[in-house]
């Protein structure tokens, strides 16, 4: 195929309740919808990168550079795309900024599977019909509150209940989850990169909670002190965003950093490398799960995609638009078919329509690329 025209639209969504984590506040979602179009189909991604690089080091503007500058001029002078995987000479030319990359991919596996009439979990190698959801709860003001929440969560029917931690927000939350809801509540907890190994005996407390599993306790580029915690710890660690691609998944594997992963299709740069991890991971009896970037309905529908793939085994954080969102972009938005549990779309490409009048509404900014004609 050749793709005719790029487009990068910016939108901006307001959140229906704020969004704390141990690196700080969301308010609202600023990110770009790539739109790729080949003889009149249209495919979208979505990149996860916030405003702010202050969960990796992308940002919405280094994205926005990166795909005007350097990737896109060189995608409209293609004259071979088959696979989206062909995309991979060019991204070779950038080293790192790896959500750029991915929402670019992400745009031409979805025009890729609706040229061919296929579903993008088919294409992906997905066996699975339905996915089993979690949800992330951020920090809460207060531990009532907290509790409220994840309530409210467990009555919904999410499989899996994820709480943010930061230093004075940890032990006393997770016991007070344990003492209300039980042991049984599948139950974890994500650092965001809040600690270091001085916090070894407050991470220890952790330890008589049984939970699922501590996220990316330590520093967002560690591996080595990880293995390290992992050796003082009963709790599973699951690293995030140390993991950029399947080497980082191996190394941190072999080293024992880290028992679980939690694959982002953005921080590893696509849906291809996402797919490789998946699979090393599967040859490694390492269980993995989808992790969420506050997507709207494109990305999620990415996410339930990659999810369909057999060692997406532990339910991700793939929870339904109306978790963020009054009015979501796609059409349909993305719903439970029964509770804690979305269905894998059949249709071609990601399987969702895009809402046209609630994108336009959202937009900020977009850019056009057109391909040069050549005689
Ligand atoms: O999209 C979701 O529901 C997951 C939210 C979440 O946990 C998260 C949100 C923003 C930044 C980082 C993370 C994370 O998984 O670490
Ligand atoms: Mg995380």
């Amino acid at each position: 195929m050749v793709i005719e025209e790029i487009r990068l639209d910016r939108l901006e969504m307001p959140l229906k309740h704020p969004f704390e984590t141990s690196f700080g506040k969301l308010m609202k979602r600023d990110f770009v919808v790539v739109s790729a179009t080949s003889d009149g189909i249209t495919g979208y991604g979505e990149s996860t990168a916030f405003p702010l690089p202050f969960y990796n080091e992308e940002s919405t503007e280094t994205v926005l550079y990166i795909l005007k500058e350097l990737i896109i001029p060189q995608v409209l002078k293609m004259e071979k795309l088959e696979h989206p995987e062909d995309l991979d000479q060019i991204f070779q030319s950038v080293k790192g900024h790896r959500m750029a990359k991915a929402a670019l991919e992400g745009a031409v596996w979805d025009l890729y599977c609706k040229r061919k009439g296929v579903s993008l979990s088919k294409a992906l190698g997905g066996t699975k019909t339905e996915i089993d959801v979690g949800v992330s709860i951020g920090i809460e003001p207060t531990i009532e509150e907290l509790l409220d929440r994840v309530g409210s969560c467990i009555d919904q029917g999410y499989k899996k209940i994820k709480v943010k931690i930061k230093p004075g927000f940890d032990v006393k939350p997770m016991e007070a989850i344990r003492e209300r809801f039980g042991m049984d509540v599948p139950l974890m907890a994500d650092a965001n990169s809040a600690y270091t190994l001085q916090d070894v005996e407050i991470l220890k407390q952790l330890d008589p909670l049984k939970l699922m599993m501590i996220e990316q306790p330590l520093a967002y580029d560690d591996i080595i002190d990880h293995a390290t915690l992992q050796k003082e710890l009963s709790t599973p660690i699951c690293l995030d965003e140390s993991i950029h691609s399947v080497e980082d998944a191996r190394k941190a594997v072999e080293i024992g950093a880290t028992k679980i992963i939690n694959i982002k299709v953005g921080r590893v740069g696509g849906l291809a490398e996402a797919k490789k991890i998946h699979d090393y991971c599967q040859s490694m009896n390492i269980p993995v799960w989808c992790g969420g970037m506050l997507e709207s309905g494109i990305g999620r529908a990415h996410n339930i995609a990659i999810t369909s793939l057999s060692n997406f085994s532990i339910p991700g954080d793939t929870s339904p638009s109306d978790r963020y969102w009054d009015q979501d972009i796609t059409d349909p938005e993305v719903e439970f078919y029964k509770p804690g549990v979305i269905k894998v779309p059949e249709g071609p490409g990601v399987g969702y329509g895009l809402n046209v009048q609630a994108f336009h509404d959202y937009v900020v900014h977009t850019d056009t690329f057109t391909r040069t004609k050549t005689v």
